[in-house]
């Protein structure tokens, strides 16, 4: 049986929580929460596995930790492993380092195209509401910010950890652009992920509905956590 500890008890982290608390994790249970304030130490003496749904902030406060404590992490804040320094603690061990698939899918083969030979083309382009993306006075689609994924994924730390996620898959912060348009009508969050190589031609669209708790993250997200949590509690 895995002991799970979670941080963070927001629009993710809740939905995790009431899940592990409901028995809907064959093979877990939940063993302590973490949120802000609350001490990681008495969680780690508790949990084998613990869950960051927190921020990119809270991963690199705790990360680093729950790895040296021999614990593993589950971690859905993918864009805090811009910071290479970071991402290098966190695949040190003795923990293990798991990430979710979050808002996005298609991770698998981009991640076995690139494997074939190198991508020579990515790019991912979000679209959310402008109040997630902190954008005022919109009355129609606005690009907001246009860069390579490791510059997008840590100026919009609660938004765009999709372009780390694509990056991580395909090996490569440099050859991933990530595109940040902030739309009214957007009333699903889209991600659209295309790439080309040696391996072919893809096109991934995404049209995620936002969490009525946090319209910047997918109603989604939480689930894929969980899909995870339950192959490594299997
Ligand atoms: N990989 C992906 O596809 C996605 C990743 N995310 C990431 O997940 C994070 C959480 O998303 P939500 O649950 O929607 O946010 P939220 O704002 O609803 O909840 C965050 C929770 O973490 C707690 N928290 C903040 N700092 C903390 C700290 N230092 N220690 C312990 N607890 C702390 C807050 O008090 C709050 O309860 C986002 O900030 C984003 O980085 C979000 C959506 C998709
Ligand atoms: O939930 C989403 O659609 C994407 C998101 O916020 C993120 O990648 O941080």
């Amino acid at each position: 049986m895995r002991s799970v500890a979670v941080i963070g008890r927001g629009a993710i982290g809740g939905v995790v929580i009431g899940a592990l608390e409901r028995g809907e994790v064959p093979g877990a249970r939940l063993a302590a929460v973490v949120d802000l304030g609350d001490p990681l130490e008495d969680a780690l003496a508790v949990a084998d596995l613990v869950v960051e749904c927190a921020g990119q902030a809270a991963l690199a406060e705790h990360g680093p930790r729950v790895i040296a404590a021999g614990r593993d992490l589950l971690v859905v804040s993918i864009g805090a492993l811009t910071d290479d320094a970071l991402h290098e603690r966190l695949r040190g061990g003795p923990g293990r380092l798991f990430l979710t698939s979050g808002a996005v899918g298609g991770l698998d083969l981009l991640r076995a195209a690139a494997a074939m030979a190198p991508l020579e083309r990515v790019r991912i382009v979000t679209t959310k509401k402008p109040a997630t993306l902190g954008v005022r006075d919109a009355t129609g689609p606005v690009e907001v910010m246009r860069g390579p994924a490791r510059q997008i994924a840590a100026a919009f730390p609660k938004s765009t950890n999709v372009a780390a996620a694509v990056a991580l898959a395909v090996g490569s912060f440099d050859v991933v652009e990530a595109v940040v348009v902030a739309d009214p009508a957007a009333t699903l969050t889209s991600h659209v992920i295309t790439a080309s190589g040696p391996a072919g031609e893809y096109r991934f669209e995404i049209r995620n509905r936002p969490s009525a708790a946090n319209p910047a993250s997918s109603q989604v997200v939480p689930h894929a956590v969980l899909a995870t949590l339950r192959d490594l509690a299997r």
